[in-house]
C-alpha cells in the first residue's frame, strides 16, 4: 500500500545542539536505512519549510504506523498521512 505522508518538524529552540545533533544523525541514519529497503520510497524538501513531503510502501496501515512512530524525530513532527492507490490514467506500470 501506498501513502503520501507529510512530516513537519518543530525542534523546541532550547534542546542543547549536541542533543539536536544526535537526534538528527539518528534521523537520517533510520530514513536511509527504510529507503534502501524500499519501504521509504520518496523524501522531497518542501521549499522553503523544515517539511518533507514522503512516499511510503508498506504491507498495511500497521506497519506504516510502526515506521512512523519509530521515527527518532517522531515527538517533534506533526505527520499527516494520505493513502494513496494507482489513478486509471497513470501510464507507468511501475509506479503502482
Ligand atoms: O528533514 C526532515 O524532513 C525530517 C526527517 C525526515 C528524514 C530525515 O532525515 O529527517
Amino acid at each position: 500500500m501506498l501513502f503520501q505522508v507529510r512530516m513537519d518538524v518543530k525542534i523546541p529552540h532550547d534542546l542543547p545542539a549536541e542533543q539536536v545533533a544526535e537526534v538528527l544523525a539518528a534521523e537520517k541514519a533510520y530514513s536511509q536505512e527504510l529507503q534502501r529497503q524500499g519501504s521509504w520510497r520518496h523524501i522531497w524538501r518542501i521549499a522553503g519549510q523544515y517539511s518533507n513531503i514522503s512516499i511510503f510502501d508498506v504491507a498495511d496501515n500497521a506497519e506504516l504506523h510502526a515506521l512512523l512512530s519509530g521515527l527518532p524525530l517522531f515527538k517533534f513532527m506533526h505527520i499527516e498521512v494520505t493513502a494513496l492507490l494507482r489513478h486509471p490514467s497513470a501510464i507507468r506500470e511501475n509506479d503502482s
